[in-house]
């Protein structure tokens, strides 16, 4: 492995200064895989970047998943700013991607940059994501020729759940040779990076083929140059139901209930406070 130990922790890239978007464009030509993970406060973003991870995203999955909406619409500009902040202000290292949520973007290439900007200027975001087809290629090059990095979100593509008819795979058949060129055409308009949602594998692999640009895949298959997933699914502090493409690497769930329940037992049964733990 030639992977280094920086003093932040082990790193895919290697480096022990700040992770740019240059670098990443360098692991795909090295064929090196890498990882992104959703990030949305203090302690996850600084576990994750001494873990490894050089990129973070503030989705707007916080609106399921800090928030407590029922999809990712409702949430908001001002809502996910904060978070943004709180991610910047605790990484050194880290790459860290600010989602635009529903409405704030859609309406003109000027409404984009404007709420693009926030994210810089107010969130110390590096770099922002949008989701989209076609109609999102003006948004991509006026914020690339802005100086403002753009990952572009294709196929399934959660804000557009209710056009899309639900949480449907996306790009089968003859749709899937659609789902390259789009993703040409956003390569051509300035987006450092595309993140592919729920694809055929053998689309995700066709994607990351095609383009010279680095592929995120969530639920798109082993062939892309990246993969993300949001923190809660990974860790398995979200219970229930999971989309196919989760894979759970720990039950956090159950280890924080068992910590709260100790916790409620030792105070009940009068052994919490100890003297230990008195002044
Ligand atoms: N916790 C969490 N994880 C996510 O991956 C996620 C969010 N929240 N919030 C925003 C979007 C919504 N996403 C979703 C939500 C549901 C499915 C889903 O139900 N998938 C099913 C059906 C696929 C099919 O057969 O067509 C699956 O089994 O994967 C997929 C992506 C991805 N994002
Ligand atoms: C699907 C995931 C990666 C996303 O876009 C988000 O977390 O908002």
């Amino acid at each position: 492995m030639d992977e280094q130990i920086s003093p932040y922790g082990k790193n895919p890239i290697g480096n022990t200064g700040k992770v740019r978007i240059r670098h990443l464009q360098e692991m795909k030509e090295r064929g090196k895989k890498w990882t992104m993970l959703t990030s949305y406060d203090m302690y996850t973003a600084t576990i994750f970047e001494e873990a490894g991870i050089p990129v973070l995203l503030v989705g707007d999955s916080a609106a399921n998943n800090v928030f407590g909406y029922d999809s990712s619409l409702p949430v908001t500009v001002d809502e996910l700013l904060p978070l943004v902040r709180a991610v910047t202000r605790s990484t050194k290292r880290s790459l860290v991607i600010a989602d635009l949520p529903f409405g704030s973007y859609q309406g003109s290439p000027e409404e984009c940059f404007h709420t693009a900007a926030r994210f810089m200027k107010e969130g110390g975001a590096h770099a922002v994501k949008l989701e989209g087809g076609r109609e999102m290629l003006p948004q991509v090059k006026k914020l690339a020729s802005s100086g403002i990095p753009v990952m572009a979100h294709i196929g399934f593509t959660p804000q557009a759940e209710h056009q899309l008819g639900g949480y449907r795979v996306q790009g089968k058949e003859d749709e899937g040779r659609q789902l390259v060129e789009l993703a040409k055409a956003f390569e051509t308009a300035g987006a450092f990076a595309l993140l592919i949602e729920m694809v055929p594998a053998a689309v995700g692999a066709a994607i990351t083929k095609a383009v010279n640009i680095p592929t995120v895949g969530i639920g798109a298959g082993n062939g892309c140059d990246a993969q993300v997933l949001v923190w809660q699914d990974m860790a398995g502090l979200r219970q229930g139901s999971l989309p196919r493409f989760v894979k759970q690497y720990a039950n956090m769930n159950a280890l924080l209930h068992k910590a709260a329940a100790d916790f409620a037992a030792e105070v009940e049964g009068g052994t919490f406070p100890g003297n230990e733990h008195s002044f």
